[in-house]
């Protein structure tokens, strides 16, 4: 049976996997979800309530040649009854044959970027994030590379980060504010009737992926909602994090089989983007002529690669963003002129433009007044509207002749936006399929393992010596300068 693409039907661009029941249609408002099964006999339509329709169930995975049943057979959550242990539990009414009523202990993955929480955090921090092939992309022939460089790279822009980092009081805000609204959401989740387990993963600082994984199997969870906190995908983030969640979920016997879904973007949400939309009419007012403001839309930059070569649907998304919150402010009557650029570029490699620093300009030279900064990618503070926007951008747009700044601050734990990502968590609850349908147990062969160990013994080697050289020789490394 073929898979069919999740983002056609769930709002949420909702992963699952390929099962033996094929979805038609799916209308998560009204929980009704219809599925094609096949059998011998031929194929017949049904239409189940979403609740009593776990795909996992019954499902066939082919693991390692074998055919396996899924493994939340006896666990699927439905109808809405709630237990006292704390577990969210709902009646089923399942396949042809029986009906059980079962208990799963739900939790909910937030995954996001972390950032250094003192000053000496900064060079391992940028070591992490640039040993991640998704931030620099080497062809496969000069993997090896990847830490070397990633070490010198970090220690080259570790001062400059420092500078920043420094300035918004020494360290990334990031992980308090995530942890909030990781608590938030438990709320809003338990307002709803759904008791939920609400864990923080992050991509390349404490509390890491690993420790989060690990919590989440001492719990006991048995079905898992997975949520980027960054609106839109990239390779570079969301799929960053998800790759990385996995390849630990694939080494796990238990966790491969552990009912997942995923929810790869959520930027065009009705609650979403309402909760932007008000933010940018709450700003608004702020200024003497609120009609005359142009609404500068500034997204985190991905190199241009990326999108072209790769296929990142990151430009697009923001694209398609930026238009609903216009189209939602505009059916308010605000009707402001509007703009999107792309910020923090690093690196020697073409970036996605028009550039922020560029743009700020050019709208100065053509005699804008007033600007009203919308950060857009992220949806908490951190170092690049703290410092980026707030300091830089702010002081360079004065220079320019803008005389009127204002910028609109992160959704944070904003509880529209919070509920909004509750309602997105229970749409998602009822599709959660393993993440894994590779045989976690395959063992590597023997000549496997000695092209590894030759592997490892190159990489160990050439990557020293470029390192070295690197190092003891600054013109070369001058090549590099555009990541300091
Ligand atoms: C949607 C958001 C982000 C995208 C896309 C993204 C891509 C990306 N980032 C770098 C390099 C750096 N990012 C850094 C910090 C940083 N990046 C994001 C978000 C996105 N990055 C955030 C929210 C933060 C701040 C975290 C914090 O500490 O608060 C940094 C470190 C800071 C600095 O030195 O400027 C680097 C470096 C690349 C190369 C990239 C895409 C390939
Ligand atoms: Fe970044």
């Amino acid at each position: 049976m073929e898979a069919i693409s999740s983002s056609k039907l769930v709002p949420a661009h909702i992963t699952k996997l390929s099962t033996s029941k094929q979805i038609l249609s799916c209308n998560p408002n009204k929980h009704l979800i219809s599925v094609k099964c096949s059998s011998s006999q031929g194929s017949k339509r049904e239409s189940l309530s979403i609740s009593s329709c776990d795909l996992t169930d019954t499902r066939h995975v082919p693991v390692g040649g074998q055919l396996i049943s899924g493994s939340a057979h006896s666990r699927n959550p439905v109808g809405k009854t709630f237990s006292s242990t704390g577990v969210w539990t709902l009646d089923q009414h399942v396949s042809e044959s029986s009906s059980q009523v079962t208990e799963d202990k739900v939790g909910v993955l937030l995954l996001n970027l972390g950032g250094p929480e003192t000053l000496n955090d900064v060079q391992p921090f940028l070591f992490n994030l640039f040993a991640d092939p998704d931030i620099i992309r080497l062809p496969r022939l000069f993997r090896f590379l990847q830490r070397p460089l990633a070490q010198l790279i970090s220690v080259l822009r570790a001062p400059k980060s420092k500078e920043g980092y420094a300035s918004i009081g020494g360290g990334s805000p990031l992980r308090k504010i995530t942890d909030e609204q990781a608590q938030a959401l438990k709320m809003a989740l338990e307002a709803k009737k759904l008791h939920a387990n609400v864990y923080v993963a992050m991509r390349y600082w404490y509390p890491f992926t690993e420790e989060a994984v690990h919590q989440i199997k001492n719990d006991g969870i048995t079905r898992l909602v997975v949520l980027p906190l960054y609106p839109q995908y990239s390779i570079s983030t969301s799929g960053s994090s998800i790759r990385l969640l996995q390849s630990i979920f694939q080494e796990d016997s238990c966790l491969s089989s552990l009912p997942v879904s995923i929810i790869q973007s959520w930027y065009q949400r009705e609650g979403y983007i309402k909760s932007m939309a008000n933010l940018i009419e709450t700003e608004l007012k702020s200024f003497s002529k609120p009609e005359e403001v142009m609404i500068f839309f500034s997204a985190h930059g991905v190199p241009v690669t990326y999108v072209e070569d790769a296929g990142d649907p990151y430009r697009d998304q923001m694209e398609d963003c930026i238009s609903l919150i216009m189209k939602e402010l505009k059916s308010r009557g605000t009707d402001n002129n509007h703009t999107l650029a792309y910020q923090s570029r690093v690196g020697p490699v073409q970036w996605l433009k028009p550039y922020t620093d560029e743009v700020l300009v050019e709208l100065g030279q053509k005699g804008v007044k007033s600007l009203l900064a919308v950060p857009v990618s992220f949806v908490s503070e951190h170092i690049e509207t703290l410092e980026e926007i707030d300091m830089e951008y702010r002081e360079l747009a004065l220079e320019s002749g803008i005389e009127n700044w204002g910028r609109v601050p992160a959704l944070g734990c904003t509880s529209s936006f919070i509920s909004d990502l509750a309602d997105a968590v229970i749409e998602a609850l009822p599709l959660a399929t393993a993440i894994s349908q590779e045989n976690p147990t395959k063992k590597s062969t023997s000549a496997e393992s000695d092209t590894n160990l030759v592997r490892y013994v190159l990489t160990l080697f050439f990557g020293s010596a470029v390192a070295f050289v690197l190092l003891f020789f600054p013109k070369l490394a001058s090549t590099f300068k555009n990541y300091i």
